[in-house]
C-alpha cells in the first residue's frame, strides 16, 4: 500500500495549539496527568516524564511508582504527588470530565523484562478511560498477544492511545503485530502501519520523528543530536502526556509535543553545547521552546 507523503506543520499552526491557561484556570482545569512508571531500577525515567509534564503545562501531576522509588521522586521535585503502586488499582486513574481533563502516561522506567511491570502496564491499558500514552517498558507488554487484544478493545470502546516507540521498540511492536517495515529504511511507512495495527497515534522517534494516525503522517525534523542521550524519550512522553491532559486531540498533542521537545533540545544545546546537554536541561528548556514557537507563529 502506498502511503501519502508526510506533512509538515508550520509554526503558525503549531503556535495556535499552545495551551495558554485561561485567566480563571485552576490546577484541575489545566489537566491531571498520571505517570505510571519508575520501577526500583529506573526511578529517574518517571521523574523526567513527570517534570516535563509540569513544564508542558499540566496542572496536577502524579507519579505512581515502585515503593523503592518514592523517595527519589519526592526528592527530585517536591511539587510532584508521588504514590506507591502497591495497593494501587489502575481503576484509580483520573477520568477526564467536563472542565477537568486528564490523561495518563504508562511506561517510563518500567522494566521491559520484568513480569510485574508487564502486568501493571496491561492493567493500565485495560482500565485507563482517559487518553493514554504508552512508552518505554510498557511497549513490550503492548506487543504481546494480550497487549494487542487490549489495544483493540480500547479502540473499539473509543478510548484513545498514543505510542512513542524508538526504533528498537518499534521493531518489537512490528513483530508482535506481524507487520513488515524497518524504522531505518522507511520510518513514515512504519509509523503509519503501527498506528493502524494498534489503533493508536504512533510517534516513531529518531533523528527525525514521524507522527501518524494511520491515515496522515506528520514529519518533525527540527531536533538535534544533543537529544541522543538516555532519558530524553522519557521527557517527550511527559510533554505529549501533558498536552493530552490539557485536552489536545491525539495528533495535535503528538505533533506539538514532538516539536516542543525538539525545540527544547536546540535551546538546551545553545546553552549547554550539543555535547553537554542532559535530559534535565531539556525539561528546563521547555519554556524557552514555548517562547520560540510563540514568537515564530
Ligand atoms: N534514567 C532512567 O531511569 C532511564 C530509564 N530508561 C527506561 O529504561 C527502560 C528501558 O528502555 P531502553 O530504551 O533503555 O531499552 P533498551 O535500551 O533495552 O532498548 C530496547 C531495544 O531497543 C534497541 N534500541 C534502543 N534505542 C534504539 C533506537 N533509538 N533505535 C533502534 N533501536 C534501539 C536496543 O538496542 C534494545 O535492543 C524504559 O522503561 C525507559 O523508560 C531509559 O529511558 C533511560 C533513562
Ligand atoms: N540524532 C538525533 N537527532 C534528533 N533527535 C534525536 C536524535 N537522537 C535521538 N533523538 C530524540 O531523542 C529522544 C530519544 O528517545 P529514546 O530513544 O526513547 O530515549 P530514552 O529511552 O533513553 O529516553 C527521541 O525523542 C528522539 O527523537
Amino acid at each position: 500500500m502506498s502511503e501519502p507523503a508526510a506533512e509538515r506543520w508550520d509554526d503558525a499552526r503549531l503556535a495556535a495549539l499552545l495551551p495558554w491557561p485561561a485567566p480563571d484556570a485552576n490546577k484541575y482545569a489545566r489537566g491531571a496527568l498520571a505517570v505510571v512508571g519508575g520501577c526500583a531500577r529506573y526511578p529517574g525515567a518517571a521523574c523526567l516524564a513527570a517534570a516535563a509534564g509540569q513544564r508542558a503545562g499540566a496542572g496536577y501531576v502524579t507519579v505512581v511508582c515502585a515503593p523503592e522509588s518514592l523517595a527519589v521522586v519526592r526528592g527530585f521535585r517536591p511539587s510532584l504527588v508521588a504514590r506507591s503502586w502497591e495497593g494501587w488499582q489502575a481503576a484509580d486513574l483520573p477520568a477526564a470530565r467536563p472542565a477537568r481533563p486528564a490523561a495518563a502516561v504508562v511506561g517510563p522506567g518500567l522494566d521491559p523484562a520484568d513480569d510485574a511491570c508487564a502486568r501493571l502496564a496491561l492493567a493500565v491499558l485495560a482500565a485507563a478511560a482517559s487518553p493514554l500514552l504508552v512508552d518505554g517498558g510498557a511497549l513490550a507488554a503492548l506487543a504481546t498477544g494480550e497487549g494487542r487484544a487490549l489495544a483493540a478493545a480500547r479502540a473499539a470502546q473509543g478510548r484513545v492511545t498514543v505510542l512513542t516507540p524508538h526504533g528498537g521498540e518499534a521493531a518489537r511492536l512490528a513483530r508482535g503485530a506481524r507487520i513488515g517495515g524497518d524504522a531505518a529504511a522507511d520510518p513514515a511507512r512504519l509509523a503509519a502501519a503501527l498506528a493502524r495495527a494498534y489503533g493508536a497515534v504512533c510517534v516513531l522517534k529518531g533523528p527525525d520523528t514521524h507522527v501518524s494516525d494511520g491515515a496522515r503522517t506528520v514529519l518533525v525534523d527540527r531536533g538535534t543530536a544533543a537529544l541522543a542521550k538516555a532519558g530524553t524519550g522519557d521527557v517527550l512522553a511527559g510533554v505529549v502526556g501533558a498536552l493530552l491532559a490539557q485536552g489536545a486531540s491525539l495528533l495535535e498533542a503528538a505533533v506539538l509535543g514532538a516539536t516542543l521537545h525538539a525545540e527544547a533540545g536546540c535551546a538546551a544545546a545553545d546553552r549547554m553545547t550539543a555535547i553537554g546537554v542532559v535530559p534535565e536541561d531539556v525539561v528546563d528548556a521547555l519554556p524557552e521552546a514555548v517562547r520560540r514557537l510563540a514568537a515564530a507563529g
